[in-house]
């Protein structure tokens, strides 16, 4: 478990977090998504006890991350792939890990196979590696001491698409043997398909948290009809909220079956009946953070 209760972060007179309060739960993937600049990072680096919050509280397994005992043995962390010393090879930088953390050093010759990187490529230096397998690499450092919890930035930048889904099923078995990970990613089709819960973060302020299925449902049902008005009517007589939206039709909080008993019993014809899911990550993630990308633009 990750819980953030209030954390705020603030660089001089920029607050780069705003009152953060999110969990990542045991057994679940959790998806940390936003617009570049958003505070992932921010956050990410709050919860692994590299930058102090200016006031609330980060907390990794029901303690801060720094007073943990021995928490690289606990918690697994990919925050900068390219961190890694460029004149070690994929094996020592492992096997660095292992003795820091108090890792049998067997553990060394079965992440690199758990993450795929062979005996060649595991013994040569860091700085001949593609970006692919760097981050390969930094997978392997955070699953090192198979720890319950996961923090991963951007994990599935520069793997191909062989690697994302090899990431894919990993993660996924990960959260099913009980482990909580937190994931940011720019790849939303990604995090749509690999992430149980969803949280958006814009400006540094969380716009939207949920399971992913339930943000996806979004907005009920969108309808059309030969006569709105009347359809409205019908609706708040069967108790059910309906807004008219701008392009014409309703937004109604009910499931297209019901609108449509609806509308037969009040009868109404229909032109357009649709749930919100096929809404889209993309969609949605556009419409929560597009404050933020207008600023952007503007600024
Ligand atoms: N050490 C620092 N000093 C001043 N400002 C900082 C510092 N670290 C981060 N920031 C600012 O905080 C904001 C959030 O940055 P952060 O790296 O957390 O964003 P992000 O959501 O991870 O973005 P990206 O998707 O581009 O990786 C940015 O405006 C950034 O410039």
């Amino acid at each position: 478990m990750i819980s953030f209760d209030h954390v705020t972060k603030r660089y001089g007179g920029f607050t780069a977090l705003d009152g953060v309060s999110f969990e990542a739960r045991p057994g679940r993937v959790t998806g940390f998504l936003g617009p570049n600049g958003a505070g992932k990072s921010t956050a990410m680096r709050v919860a692994a006890g590299l930058t102090p919050a200016t006031s609330g509280r980060a907390t990794v397994l029901g303690r801060p991350y720094g007073t943990l005992p021995n928490p690289g043995r606990h918690v697994g962390m990919l925050l900068d792939a390219s961190a890694q010393h460029a004149g070690r090879t994929g094996r020592e930088v492992l096997t660095l890990g292992a003795i820091l953390t108090g890792v049998d050093r067997r553990r060394v010759e079965e992440t690199l196979d758990l993450v795929g990187l062979t005996e060649k490529e595991a013994g040569r230096r860091v700085r001949n590696y593609s970006l692919g397998m760097r981050q390969r690499l930094g997978i392997a450092h955070a699953l090192l001491a198979d720890p319950e919890v996961l923090v991963l930035d951007e994990p599935a930048n520069g793997l191909d698409p062989a690697g994302i889904r090899w990431m894919r099923d990993l993660l996924r078995g990960y959260a099913a043997r009980g482990g909580t990970v937190l994931l940011s990613s720019h790849l939303l089709n990604e995090i749509e398909r690999v992430a149980d819960d969803i949280v958006v973060i814009g400006h540094g302020r969380i716009v939207a948290g949920g399971t992913t299925r339930e943000l996806l449902a979004g907005s009920g049902t969108t309808v059309r009809s030969a006569d709105d008005a009347r359809l409205r009517s019908a609706l708040g007589t069967a108790g059910l909220s309906a807004s008219p939206l701008a392009a014409g039709g309703l937004l109604v909080d009910a499931t297209p079956e019901v609108v449509g008993a609806v509308a037969l019993e009040a009868a109404v014809v229909l032109r357009e009946l649709r749930s919100g899911d096929g809404r889209g990550l993309e969609e949605m993630f556009f419409d929560l953070t597009a404050d933020a990308a207008r600023e952007e633009v503007a600024a």
